[in-house]
Parts: structure tokens; sequence; C-alpha cells
């Protein structure tokens, strides 16, 4: 039987919220046919091994952004590929950095040439409430993304006083004052808009998007076998969360185990996982090639032992 695939597009900075929301959705659409495009801004596809699951089918996009010149043929592809497949919903989790303004023109191009029709529901965006203040003032990336979406998810709020949610609320209307606006709290949040037409809530007109091979940040990934004490890997990620927009991976670590680690601005997450072969993070850097160094004398200073770093 063929089905008309509802297609929802998840945007949103690096570290916002985007993976832990779309692991709730999964939860909440379980028994459903569903079909994940996932993009990874460095080459190792971290959220695609959290994501992974025997229920839902996924593709993943890595080494850039699908908005970006360098990638958006491959994700037009991906969309004409997986409109095969009579999925009830496809979920696009785009990077971090990924600008979305011309993403009507994207699906223009996919439904040229898919075999379906994809029946787009809207973008969301994803709001970090303990740090989109910041990160708006610098980043031209955050605010195109909420200009371009039809919900914007204000995610953390366990972490933020209503005061900073205002803040945060004011901010958004200021750049949007058409998108829907809900809040989440590790992934808890009101799921009907699931039900709705988003794209209603339509504010800007398409665009060029600012994403280019030329002004992507520098990514770059350390590697080591064996174990490492979690005081030192930590005392070496604090070291680093001032040059890294973002820090990533799963290690092991001397007492605890595989563990799932998240680093982002100054907040480090420390969750278990399962196994792998060998310890991978993967640092975006704020200060481009330069972080190589730093990595380097701080991974001696703190840890000692040895490791590699990878483009
Ligand atoms: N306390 C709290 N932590 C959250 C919440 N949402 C996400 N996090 C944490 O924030 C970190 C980043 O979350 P992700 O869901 O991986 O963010 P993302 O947008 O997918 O990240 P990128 O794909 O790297 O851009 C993780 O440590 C999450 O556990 C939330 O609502 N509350």
């Amino acid at each position: 039987m063929s089905v008309n695939t509802k297609l929802y597009v998840l945007t949103g900075f690096l570290g916002s919220g985007k993976t832990t929301v779309l692991l709730e959705l999964l939860k909440q659409l379980k028994g459903h046919k569903i079909g994940v495009i996932q993009n990874e801004f460095g080459k190792l596809g971290i959220d695609g091994t959290i994501l992974r699951n025997d229920d839902i089918q996924m593709v993943e996009i890595n080494r850039g952004s699908i908005f970006c010149s360098c990638l958006k043929l491959n994700f037009v592809n991906a969309l004409a590929e997986m409109s095969k497949q009579d999925f009830e919903y496809l979920f696009v989790e785009s990077s971090g950095w990924g600008d979305p303004s011309n993403v009507n023109e994207i699906l223009e191009a996919a439904r040229v040439v898919s075999d379906k029709e994809y029946d787009f529901k809207g973008v969301l965006c994803f709001v970090d409430a303990v740090n989109f203040l910041e990160q708006v003032k610098d980043e031209e990336t955050t605010y195109r993304q909420l200009k371009h979406c039809h919900l914007a998810i204000i995610t953390k709020t366990d972490l933020a006083d209503e005061e900073q949610i205002q803040k945060v609320t004011q901010q958004i209307r200021d750049i949007n004052p058409v998108c829907e606006i809900l809040i989440s709290a590790n992934g808890q949040m009101d799921y009907s808009f699931l039900r709705k037409d988003l794209t209603i809530y339509q504010w800007a007109e398409s665009e060029e998007t600012t994403n280019s091979v030329e002004n992507k940040p520098k990514s770059i990934f350390l590697e080591y076998n064996g174990t490492v004490e979690k005081s030192k890997l930590d005392r070496f990620l604090q070291s680093l969360t001032p040059d890294a927009y973002r820090v990533k991976g799963f290690c092991r670590l001397e007492k605890e185990g595989w563990t799932q680690i998240d680093v982002v601005e100054a907040l480090i997450d420390y969750k278990p996982s399962e196994e792998f072969e060998k310890s991978q993070l993967v640092f975006i850097s704020k200060i481009g090639p330069a972080i190589i160094k730093k990595i380097f004398s701080s991974w001696q200073e703190c840890v000692g032992t040895e490791m590699t770093l990878k483009n």
C-alpha cells in the first residue's frame, strides 16, 4: 500500500538537543514505519550510533551540512531513495551547523526526482535555553535556523529559570514572529504537534544558505585504546571547552567502563554506553586548526597516555 510519508526537518545549533528529542519521538511513534536521515558534521556518525535501532531505517550523510552545495545533491538523492519505502514518518536531523534557508528549494528538487511526494510537515528548530542568547549574538546559523522554522522547541528548560526562558522566548519572537513555540526538558514535551500541519507557520521566504565548504568549522577526532581515568579526562575536556563548539563521542573509562561523552559549552555530560572497539571523540573547533595543538598539549598534561588525532 502506498502512503504519504510525513516529513519533518530538525534543525538547531550544535548540542541544542535534537538527538535527545528525536530519540523520544521515535519512542512515541513505536510501531510506525519510520525512516531517519542523519546528517553529522564530523566524519564520525556519533548520532547515527545513538539512534541505530532495528525498528528504524537510517541513512547517514556525514562530513558537512546537507544544505551546503557540497552535500545537497546527496540529500536530494537520499530523499528520493527513501521515498520508495512507504515510511509513515521521515525525520531529517540536520547538523548543528546546518543553515536550512534553502530547504524549500531542496524539497522541490527531491519532488522532481522522487517516486512519491512527501507530506512536508515543517522545520523544527531546537533552541538551547542555557546557551542560545550567547550563541545568537555570534552565530548567523542560529539566527537562520530560527528564521526558517515552523516550530521552535526550547530545550534544557530544566536547567534554566523562568526569567531566562522568557528572555529566550522574546528573542525567538523577534527573529520569527509566527512560528509555534514549545518547551522541553530531557525530551519530555507535548508531542501533539505531530497531528498538526506546521507549515502554516511559515515566516521567511527561501534564500541562499550560508553553509559553504569555505566557512565550515574544523572538525577533528581523537582515538585511544585502553582506559582513561574519568577525573583526568574531565580535566582535559574542561580545558578545551572555550575552544570547541561541541565535543562528543564514546570513551572507555577506568572505573565506569564505556561512556557516552557530550560537551556543550561548559556542560560535560557522561552517560553509560554500549561497547566499541576503541574510544573516539569528535571536536568541532571554534578556533580552526589551532585546536589541534591545544588538544595535543592538554592531553599530554592531563592524561598522558597514547592517543591519535585524525582529520
Ligand atoms: N539537562 C538537559 N540536558 C539536555 C536536554 N536536551 C539535551 N540535553 C543534553 O545536551 C547534550 C546535547 O544533546 P543532543 O541531543 O545530543 O544535541 P544535538 O542537538 O543532537 O547535538 P549535535 O547533533 O551535536 O548538534 C547531551 O548531553 C544531552 O543529554 C534537556 O532538555 N535537559
